[in-house]
Order: structure tokens, then C-alpha cells, then sequence
């Protein structure tokens, strides 16, 4: 069995979906399930593209032990300094920069605007720099399944020459074919002198739905690490995913001699965190995490399963984390039966959150007949992301319909200080948001508001993600319930808090300044 690496970039290309922006605790509760999950490298972002994104890389070098943590950055000095900067405190064996810079003629010549001899220049000198600061330097030729292979193998030859332990292969548009891509890796392997001291990776794209069998056929042709993200979310039609690639490995190891070290009893826990920070739900029928991937509706599919599970299943649910069993929790349920259920998905929890997350449970199933998987799933994560002990929402109440104005009022409760205001608005919800405001004195601008529901059903609860826009800086909130009104409200009030924290107006602790 050959061992190939796992390179994560959920964090920074996954991140590069339109809507899979997260914040910084989001990637770094993300990033602690990635080191769960065992991948051996971590990309958390792109440290020079923005503040947030520099915190962040920062914030999971610091979080994480075992991954290798790695920080992306053009042929740009500042790039290559900002990685160092958000790296700098982690072990030099721990930590890794991605330099890349694009080689193929249509971004030469219409992107870069640069001769050939201008980036293998940048290449010797950047590489160079890089290696100045870090002992492990990944190189990317980025569209490098459309250039000209000649051209290509001096690219990267170059970055080895100056110091890359790892060469990076992106079909960076997806537009590669598994056997040409696979041929082009094995003509890689064969002609740059060096790559057989260095890593050699991939890191494809799925514009044609073939990331995964682009990267399996690199595999099969000498690639050493493959660059994935989960639920395959990224840049337009998103990367080669994890689930799907780690699980071809299991499933037809008859044929395949490779391994990871990927638990994949973790996968779906891992998968489904994704998708309540991001709000990206994969479709029903998405290859290994998706809703429909172990249903059988058909008679003759049934009957088959009845009697013998692998005529029609080719792994069980517990090979990825997903629970089988029918424990149906709800408000006669307790202690044991929670933690049975969190178990099956591989969710420990100390005494004091088991405890926190408890009572939000009972609290749920006093308001909702039965409690769905998703729903603990989303009550483990708000509990687990409940630093800020700010304003609460104590009582509110609308009033609303469409023959009168829909009004709001709101009691807030901080300490012992209490703030009240009432309101009127478009609708409920912009009528409790003016309520808030009035309450406490402030004017945010709402940038982005979502809404979705956890689960299936008519008593699924709502989730609402939001973000505001205060003295021109961006603030996240997340809110869950059973009515969709206080869901939002509690998000709106979430979003504040981080303000008044960031801005030193509430102690962390509790109580307004
Ligand atoms: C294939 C990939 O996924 S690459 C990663 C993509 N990710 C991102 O772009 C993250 C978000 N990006 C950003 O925040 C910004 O684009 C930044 C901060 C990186 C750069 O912002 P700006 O300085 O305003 O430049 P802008 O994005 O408009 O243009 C990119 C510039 O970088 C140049 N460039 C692009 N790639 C490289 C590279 N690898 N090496 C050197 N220069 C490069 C472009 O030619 C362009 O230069 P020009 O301004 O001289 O024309
Ligand atoms: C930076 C590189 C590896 C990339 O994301 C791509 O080419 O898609």
C-alpha cells in the first residue's frame, strides 16, 4: 500500500465558493474536525488577501497540532511575508507556503502579461525568497494541465532547483481528461529532474464533474498528495472532494493499493459541520454525504436490502459516520440516549458541554415533538461557539399580518441591565431588527441575510445567518429555533455582541461597559 498525503484546502479554496465565507472561529472549529479527520495538511487561507484572512490563518496554526498548516501567496514578496507572519510561531515542520504563479500561454498572455523567461524568473527568485522563511515550500504551476509540457517541466524544474519540496499540478479549470492528466503526471515524473526528492501533488478542478477521476488517475501515474476540500465546495464547480476520493480508496482496494490517513467514520460529522458553518448543503444525491446515498425507494432495491444489505450497498453508513440505527430522540428522552447518539457520530464532549448542550436539548424538545440528527448537530455547534456571554434576548413579541403594520417589541438583558424598545418594520423580522436597534443605540447595515430550515418537515427548526456591517466593519451572526423570527433575532444580537466585544463595549464576560 502506497500512502498518499491529504492536502485540505476547504479552508481557503473551498472558502472561495460564492456564500462558503466563514469566520474566524468557523475556520478554526473547522479546522480542529479537519485534524480529527486526519489530513495531513491544512490550507487555511491566503494570509495577505485581507485582515480576516490573516487573523484566520493565525488563529488555526495556533489551534491545530498535528496537520501541517499552510498559507497561500503569489510571487509577490508581500504575500510571502504576510504567509510568514500569520505562520511564524508554528514548528518549521509544521508549517508550509503555497507559492504559485500561473504558466500556461492564455494567462501569460491576457492575465500575468509576462514572457516565459519572466516567470521562471519569478519562480527562482520567489521559491528562493520563500524557502528564506520556511523549510517546506509547496510550488503550484496554476493551469498547468494547459500548458505546454516543455515549458511546464522547466517551470518546475526551476522551483525545485530553488527550493520547493513539493510540486503542485492544478487543472485549474477542470478541463483535463483522466487519461491525459494521468499521462501528464507521469511525464512529469519522468522528466523534472529532482521530483524525485519532492512531494508530488494535484489539485484539480470539477468544471467537468471529473476532479475526482483526475486525481485518482495522477494518483495511479506516481502523484504523492492530492489537494481535496470537503463536500467538494470551491472555486466555481469546486474541487476533487474528500469523501469521494478517500472512499474510492476503501471501496475498491481490490484494485487500488493506496491508503490515507483519513478516519473516515468521521466523514459525515465532518461533512455536516461544513454545511451548518457555510450553509453550502450538498444535494440529495452528492456522491457519500449526500441525503438520498443510503435511501432505497424502489420495491425490487428493498426487498434486496431486506435480505442481503450489499445487493444494493456497496459501504455501510457507519463507514463514513453515519448512524443506522432508528434512536429517534425527542422530549422523553434522556442523559443516555443523547449520548449514545452523539457517540454514533463520533462527537465527544467534555461534562460541561455535554451538560450545556443537554439542556438545550430538553429546551428543543419541549418546543418540537421530535429532534432530529441535524438539529443536535446544530445545537453542538452553537454551543460550542458560545464564548461571547453578551446581550440576550429575553422576551420579545411581533405582530404581524397583511392587513397591518407589523410591529415588534424586544426586552435585552445584559448583567443586570435591561434595555427594551418597540418598533415597526416591512415585516417581522425587519421590525424586530429596528427594536434591537433602538434598544441599543446602534445602526448596523445588513449585509447578508440567510435562511435556512435544519432538517425535514413541518416542525424543522430555522437557521438564520446573518451579517451586519458596523463602523464599515463586517460582523457574522448565526441563530437557530423553532420560530424563524427569534431565530433572527438571535443571530442580529449575536453579530452585535462581537461588535461590542471587538470594539471593548462589553466585557467578555458579561455586562456593558
Ligand atoms: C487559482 C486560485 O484559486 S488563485 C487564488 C485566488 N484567490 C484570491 O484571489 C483570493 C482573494 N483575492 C484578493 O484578495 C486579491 O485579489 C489580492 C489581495 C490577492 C490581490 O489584490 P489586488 O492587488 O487588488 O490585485 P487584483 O486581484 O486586482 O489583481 C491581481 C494581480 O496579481 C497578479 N497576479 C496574479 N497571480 C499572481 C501570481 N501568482 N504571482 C504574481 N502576481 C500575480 C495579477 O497579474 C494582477 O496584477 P496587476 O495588478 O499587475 O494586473
Ligand atoms: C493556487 C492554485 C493551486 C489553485 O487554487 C488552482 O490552480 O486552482
Amino acid at each position: 500500500m502506497r500512502r498518499i498525503k491529504i492536502f485540505d484546502t476547504t479552508l481557503r479554496d473551498g472558502e472561495q465558493s460564492p456564500g462558503a465565507s466563514m469566520s474566524i472561529e468557523e475556520k478554526v472549529e473547522m479546522a480542529l474536525m479537519l485534524e480529527d479527520l486526519g489530513v495531513d495538511l491544512i490550507e487555511a487561507g491566503f494570509p495577505v488577501s485581507s485582515p480576516v484572512q490573516f487573523e484566520a490563518v493565525k488563529r488555526v496554526a495556533s489551534a491545530v497540532q498535528k496537520p501541517i498548516v499552510v498559507g497561500l501567496a503569489r510571487c509577490v514578496e508581500k504575500d510571502i511575508d504576510a504567509a510568514y507572519e500569520a505562520l511564524k510561531d508554528r514548528p518549521k515542520d509544521k508549517r508550509m507556503i503555497h507559492v504559485f504563479i500561473a504558466t500556461s500561454p492564455i494567462h501569460r498572455k491576457y492575465k500575468l502579461r509576462m514572457e516565459k523567461e519572466e516567470i521562471l524568473e519569478r519562480i527562482r527568485r520567489y521559491v528562493g525568497y520563500a524557502k528564506q522563511f520556511f523549510d517546506l515550500v509547496e510550488f503550484s504551476a496554476e493551469d498547468a494541465s494547459r500548458t505546454e509540457v516543455p515549458f511546464l517541466i522547466e517551470a518546475y524544474k526551476t522551483a525545485i532547483e530553488a527550493g520547493a519540496t513539493t510540486i503542485n499540478v492544478p487543472d485549474t479549470v477542470g478541463y483535463a481528461l483522466p487519461d491525459e492528466f494521468g499521462e501528464l503526471i507521469k511525464t512529469l515524473r519522468e522528466g523534472v529532474p529532482g521530483i524525485e526528492k519532492v512531494d508530488l501533488s494535484v489539485h484539480c478542478h470539477n468544471d467537468l464533474g471529473l476532479a475526482v477521476a483526475n486525481s485518482l488517475a495522477a494518483v495511479q501515474n506516481g502523484a504523492t498528495q492530492v489537494e481535496v476540500t470537503l463536500n467538494g465546495i470551491g472555486e466555481r464547480a469546486g474541487n476533487c472532494a474528500l469523501e469521494e476520493f478517500v472512499m474510492i480508496l476503501k471501496v475498491r482496494k481490490d484494485k487500488l493499493p493506496y491508503e490515507t490517513g483519513i478516519k473516515t467514520e468521521l466523514i459525515y460529522p465532518a461533512s455536516r459541520l461544513l454545511t451548518h458553518i457555510t450553509g453550502l448543503i450538498p444535494s440529495r444525491n452528492k456522491p457519500i454525504v449526500g441525503e438520498n446515498v443510503f435511501l432505497h425507494e424502489s420495491g425490487i432495491h428493498q426487498d434486496g436490502v431486506l435480505k442481503h444489505r450489499e445487493t444494493y450497498e456497496i459501504m455501510k453508513p457507519s463507514d463514513i459516520g453515519r448512524s443506522s440505527e432508528t434512536l429517534v430522540l425527542g422530549r422523553h428522552s434522556g442523559k443516555h440516549a443523547l449520548r449514545k447518539k452523539l457517540e454514533t457520530y463520533g462527537i465527544k464532549l467534555d461534562e460541561e458541554t455535554f451538560q450545556k448542550v443537554f439542556e438545550k436539548f430538553t429546551e428543543l424538545a419541549d418546543r418540537k415533538k421530535e429532534v432530529y440528527d441535524d438539529d443536535l448537530f446544530s445545537i453542538v455547534s452553537e454551543v460550542l461557539r458560545e464564548p461571547i456571554n453578551g446581550y440576550k434576548l429575553v422576551h420579545f413579541h411581533v405582530h404581524t399580518g397583511n392587513t397591518l403594520l407589523p410591529t415588534a417589541a424586544v426586552v435585552l438583558q445584559v448583567g443586570n441591565e435591561k434595555r427594551e424598545a418597540a418598533e415597526a418594520g416591512n415585516g417581522p423580522v425587519d421590525a424586530i431588527f429596528k427594536a434591537i436597534d433602538k434598544a441599543l443605540g446602534i445602526q448596523p447595515k445588513l449585509e447578508e441575510y440567510i435562511i435556512q430550515a435544519v432538517g425535514t418537515g413541518k416542525n424543522a427548526q430555522g437557521e438564520v445567518k446573518l451579517t451586519l456591517r458596523i463602523d464599515n466593519e463586517l460582523y457574522s451572526g448565526r441563530g437557530v429555533s423553532t420560530d424563524i423570527v427569534e431565530a433572527s433575532a438571535i443571530a442580529y444580537i449575536n453579530a452585535i455582541n462581537k461588535y461590542l466585544i471587538a470594539k471593548g463595549l462589553l466585557r467578555k464576560n458579561g455586562g456593558a461597559e
